[in-house]
Formats: structure tokens, sequence, C-alpha cells
């Protein structure tokens, strides 16, 4: 099988999670919240590469207020659905210090990566980190970390779309799926 015929199959026997409207309604209630909440702090809005950038990407034209963009990129799953040592390649190039810092991650699963990095911009000096996530895991049991805003939950499966990718791929699907469990 070729990797395309490989990818096809993998999409074609996945369950739908999240349709597109579902993602745009929780979209829209995120950007609510955060608006609500940090409009005065004009924060440093950070994108974790590579998986938060199309949650990013959507969420940020929904918050109607001033802010500055930055990025970092962490991974800890790279192309595989196991989780290991966090890999810093980036960490932001602007200053931290001192600003609120609205953190926007594709995920929350376990919970090691955004606990991280959210220690290593406090360790940088940021006033207060607040996290928002396109969706989180429900794993039933404790995490290092909560998110501040939510906008999805998910069942205990390995996801992909909406820039979550499924062994590399997919990450341009604008649903969520869950790969088929063998
Ligand atoms: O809560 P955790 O169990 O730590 O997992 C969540 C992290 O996993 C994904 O990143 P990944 O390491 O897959 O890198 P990517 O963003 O490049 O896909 C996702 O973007 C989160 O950052
Ligand atoms: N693509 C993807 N990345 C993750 N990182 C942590 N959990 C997941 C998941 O279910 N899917």
């Amino acid at each position: 099988m070729t990797e395309i015929d490989k990818a096809w199959t993998m999409f074609r026997s996945a369950e739908l999670v999240y349709d597109q409207a579902a993602i745009e309604q929780a979209l829209d209630r995120l950007g609510a919240q955060i608006s609500a909440r940090l409009a005065d702090s004009f924060p440093v809005a950070l994108c974790v590469m590579g998986g938060a950038v199309v949650f990013a990407g959507q969420l940020l034209p929904r918050l109607a207020f001033p802010l500055q963009f930055d990025y970092l990129h962490a991974t800890r799953y790279r192309d595989g659905t196991r989780g290991g040592e966090i890999e810093w390649c980036a960490l932001p190039r602007g200053e931290v210090d001192g600003r609120v810092v609205l953190l926007m991650d594709d995920i929350l699963d376990e919970g090691y990566t955004l606990a991280a990095v959210k220690a290593k911009l406090l360790e940088l000096g940021a006033a207060r980190v607040e996290v928002a996530v396109l969706a989180e895991k429900e794993l039933g049991r404790a995490k290092p970390i909560e998110a501040d805003y939510v906008g999805l939950m998910l069942p205990d499966r390995y996801v992909f779309g909406m820039g979550m990718d499924a062994y590399g791929l997919w990450r341009n699907l604008p649903a969520i799926y869950a790969l088929k469990e063998d």
C-alpha cells in the first residue's frame, strides 16, 4: 500500500467525534469567554506549535481586543500515539516577562506538555498564564494542570484533525476524528 492509500484507509476507518459545526460553536463560545476575561490585559497570545496552529488560527479572529501574537514549539508525541520526553524546538521570540500570557493548544491529554510549558513561561517571568485548549481528553484521573478555557471534551481515544495528527497525517481536517481501535 502507498502512503497515500494508508492515509485514506486510516481516515475511512476513523470515527467522527465532532463535526465542523460543533467545533465552530465551541470556538465562538471560547472567543466570547476569553474576550470577557482578557480584553483589558493586553496579553501575549502564544500558540504551541505544531498541533495548535489550526486552533490558534481560528480562535484569534474571535478575540476582538488588542494582543500580541507569538509561538513556541514543544513536542512529546512526535509522529506517534504515545507521549515521551518533551522536546523543546523553539521558545517565544518576544518577551513574556511581566505579561499576561494566553497559551493556546489543541489538546490537553495527560497534561504534561502544558504543565511544562506553563512552568517554563512562569520561569521566563510571565505575570500570569491562562490556558485555552480546543479539546480536553476525559481520563478519569488527576492531571498536572487544569485549562482555564476548554472548547470540547473528548473520549479517551487517539484523535486527529483540526491540527492534530495521526502518524504525522491529517492535521488539515476541519473536524475531529478518533482512530479506529485495534
Ligand atoms: O497533554 P499531553 O499528554 O502532554 O499531550 C498534549 C500535547 O500533545 C500534542 O502535541 P505533540 O507532542 O503531539 O506535538 P505536535 O503539537 O507537534 O503534534 C498536543 O499539541 C499537545 O501539545
Ligand atoms: N493528535 C493527537 N495528539 C495528541 N496529543 C495528546 N493526545 C493526543 C491525541 O489524542 N491526538
